[in-house]
């Protein structure tokens, strides 16, 4: 059997899966052999989890991890796991790459001169970009036949119109490349492939999908296209996210540069790794604490994120016109409740009603009976994405 691996390299954690590739010309019959991922990178609390096809969990011992786990050693510890295991035959590796920039809008089998230019764009994305491209060359020395293809969150925004795109600069500045490119593409890609298995017959032409993970955005997507997002020309513009500020008056950052004599790298550690929710609270990144917290700097956290969220879903609501259904997904989106049901209250003026019961119980629909817009909670799965885009690119080569 020959298996498709998938690598996804988000800010806070390592995630990846195995599928049959006989498996994946249908995106819906996809099932992986395994899936796991290396959690709480970066943080005080790193984890490790296996699971089966089934979707039990399994031991694996991915050797003892160190207080603090990175990227790099998470990927050391998964490519020494894969090449482990007797039963895998590689026929292809799908990787998430998160800046495509001005060329890439589909997915692409990556050369060493592609992977330059992916990495030309690192400054673009601190937390991803260079992560996502590293482990490339670690598999092409193993497996120099192997392909490897590239599938960008920024694709899916490219049906966005250029009043959505463009900042107000002058035109040689947006000529250059320099517009909001919209990330977690490939999140929003697969909500809007199943939405309609779980809408049913609901009206679905304007929908919002809150990504709310360790990085965290929102996207209008009106009839299956994206058509507007929070996050913009890098993945820091937007919602507050884990360790990330959201969106800044800009002269905000002249300021700290001009006025308080900060470093350019400096401002750069403070809005990338030293903000949001860890910044607010002092005390965590990881929502899980902050909810579980007595501290009133982490209700102050959580007030403060929840509130920028109902303020950028009221503008992507302008953006589309009204609101059909609201669809919550990622590490918060799918499991933090009290965030769902902050937000969602916050909604109600465009009439949304939560169902509260079915909210904590994380129910896949958590709006009431007649509530005019629906909310929803949808796992994401761009590794499933990934694994269905991958194959298609090989069928094609
Ligand atoms: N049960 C939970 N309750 C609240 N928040 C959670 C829970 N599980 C995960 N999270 C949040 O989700 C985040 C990870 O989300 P994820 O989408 O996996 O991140 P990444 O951005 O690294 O892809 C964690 O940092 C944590 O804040
Ligand atoms: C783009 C981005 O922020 O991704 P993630 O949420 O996976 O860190
Ligand atoms: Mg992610």
């Amino acid at each position: 059997m020959s298996d498709i691996l998938t690598l996804n390299s988000g800010s806070s954690s390592l995630k990846f899966a195995l599928y049959p590739l006989d498996d994946a010309r249908d995106l819906g019959a996809l099932t992986p052999r395994y899936r796991g991922q290396f959690a709480g990178l970066g943080t005080a609390t790193p984890g490790f989890q296996l699971h089966d096809a089934q979707g039990r969990p399994l031991d694996a011992d991915p050797g003892p991890l160190p207080e603090r786990l990175d990227h790099r050693d998470a990927t050391t510890r998964l490519l020494a796991w894969i090449d482990a295991m007797p039963d895998l035959e590689l026929a292809v590796v799908g990787h998430r790459v998160v800046h495509g920039g001005q060329r890439y809008h589909r997915p692409v089998v990556l050369t060493p001169a592609i992977v330059e230019e992916l990495e030309a764009l690192n400054s673009l994305a601190p937390l991803h970009q260079h992560f996502c491209l590293a482990p490339v060359a670690r598999l092409a020395e193993r497996h120099p036949e192997l392909p490897q293809v590239a599938c960008f969150d920024t694709a899916f925004h490219a049906t966005q119109p250029d009043v959505a795109r463009h900042f107000a600069l002058p035109r040689e500045f947006t000529a250059r490349g320099l517009i909001r490119y919209g990330f977690h593409g490939l999140s929003y890609d697969y909500l809007t492939q199943v939405l309609p298995q779980h809408l049913g017959d609901a009206p679905r032409a304007r929908v919002i999908v809150a990504h709310l993970g360790n990085g965290a955005s929102l996207c209008a997507i009106h009839d299956g296209r994206s058509i507007a997002s929070t996050m913009g020309f890098t993945a820091i513009e937007g919602l507050p996210m884990g360790t990330r500020s959201g969106s800044l008056d800009p002269g905000l950052v002249l300021h700290l540069i001009h006025e308080e004599g900060m470093s350019v790298e400096a401002v750069g550690d403070l809005l990338y790794k030293r903000s949001g929710l860890l910044g607010v609270s002092g005390i965590s990144s990881d929502m899980r604490d902050l909810l579980a917290s007595p501290a009133p700097e982490a209700r102050e956290a959580i007030d403060l994120y929840t509130y920028r969220a109902v303020r950028e879903i009221g503008s992507l609501a302008a953006a589309l016109g009204g609101l059909d259904q609201l669809v919550f997904t990622a590490g918060i989106g799918e499991h933090a409740a009290p965030v769902r049901e902050a937000i969602c209250r916050g909604c109600e003026w465009l009439g949304l009603t939560l169902d509260d019961v079915a909210n904590r119980r994380h129910a896949r629909c958590i709006s009431a009976a007649g509530s005019r817009v629906g909310a929803w909670v949808i796992p994401t799965d761009e590794e499933r994405m990934i694994a269905w885009y991958s194959a298609g690119v090989i069928a094609e080569k």
